[in-house]
């Protein structure tokens, strides 16, 4: 195992070759296809999961975990946490697609029980039990989940992350610093539950959850890892227990999700071209989106109702009942440090 490439392995089908091993300073071991498990043989502070391609066709951030796996591998670093990688939907993986039948990240939190079983939703509960597993060895050390992901349109902002809403309490100071750090450009906060796989980590684990965007969906070996370096340190701090400094960061912009345009029915219309970039601006009355829900015979508007609105993942061909995008007002990161968002 210690040479295999973990992303051949795993593109190349679920058989797993060598379940566990050991390193000179960490045991890892594999508990499903597509999840690998690092244990420091010498203890650890944090419990840390990182995930990627829980959409299928997002390669950036595999491409970079995989280097990430294959130096841990190779006792390139010595690891200070109890590290899980997760590469979420492998079928679709292989088949370079978003997903195969359901968005996997629309899944979690038990909505994968609201569907009639597909390859999606087995993965979505064979994931929550394991991500419990990993949780639940030691319940009272900090726990933290980053969710990779790329975006299908350009944006405004290369990179990015999305804090899943906190029922409670704040975003943890050390995770924002980290986000800080890792030279993203935007922070988006989000007002409501979700069924992705960040908010059901942050619900149901308290862990300090990130969903973070690495530019723009690109096929296996088109990516420009170049432009990832940042997380990609990032990353390896955050394994290796280095402190990081952020006196010279740049603010990150910060952004609230004033509303969640909802495809309801075949008739939802959505008033964004393709080209139009995430976080464009649009003035304070323009028509988003429009629906109608047949039941009720209701026409559903969205509008940008205070000014300026900016548009995030606009996407009028996801199912009916799902996020067809978001609308966002700009905040600033002193509210979100002083816990005011
Ligand atoms: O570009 C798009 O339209 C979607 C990119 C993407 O997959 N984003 C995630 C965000 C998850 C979150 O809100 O935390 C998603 O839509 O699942
Ligand atoms: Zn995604």
């Amino acid at each position: 195992m210690v040479n295999v490439d973990f992303l051949s392995e795993t593109l190349a089908g679920d058989e797993i070759k060598q379940a566990s091993g050991q390193t000179s300073s960490v045991f890892w071991s594999r508990p499903e296809a597509g999840v690998i498990l690092f244990e420091p043989v010498n203890g650890y502070q944090q419990q840390v999961i990182i995930s990627v391609a829980v959409h299928g066709n997002e390669t950036a951030p595999v491409e970079i975990v995989n280097r990430l796996i294959s130096a841990i591998l190779s006792n390139q670093y010595l690891l200070k946490v109890r590290l899980l990688v997760v590469f979420g939907n492998l079928d679709a993986m292989r088949q370079g697609k978003r997903y195969l039948n359901i968005d996997l990240n629309r899944l979690f939190s038990d909505h994968h029980l609201n569907y009639d079983s597909c390859y999606e939703t087995q993965r979505a509960a064979m994931l929550q039990k394991v991500v419990n597993d990993f949780y639940k060895v030691a319940p009272d050390k900090p726990r933290l989940h980053f969710d990779l992901h790329t975006a299908i349109r350009a944006s405004q902002h290369a990179t990015f992350g999305l804090l899943p809403f906190l029922h409670e309490g704040s975003y943890q100071p050390e995770m924002l610093t980290w986000l800080q750090s890792v030279g993203l450009e935007a922070l988006v906060v989000n007002h409501e539950s979700a069924a992705t796989f960040s908010y059901f980590t942050s619900k149901q684990f308290s862990a300090n959850s990130c969903t973070l965007e690495l530019g723009k969906a690109k096929p296996f070996g088109e990516n420009d890892l170049q432009q990832f370096t940042g997380i990609e340190q990032g990353i390896i701090n955050l394994i290796t227990g280095k402190v990081v400094d952020v006196s010279g960061a740049l603010p990150l912009s910060v952004y609230n999700v004033a509303d969640v345009i909802i495809k309801h029915s075949d008739q939802f219309t959505l008033n964004i071209r393709d080209d139009v970039a995430n976080f464009t601006e649009f003035p304070k009355g323009y028509l988003l989106a429009t629906d109608f829900m047949s039941d009720t015979e209701t026409e559903v508007i969205y509008q940008v109702e205070n000014e300026p609105g900016y548009i995030l993942f606009p996407n009028k061909n996801v199912k009916n009942g799902l996020r067809a995008g978001l609308l966002l007002a700009k905040s600033n990161f002193s509210l979100l440090e002083k816990g005011e968002l």
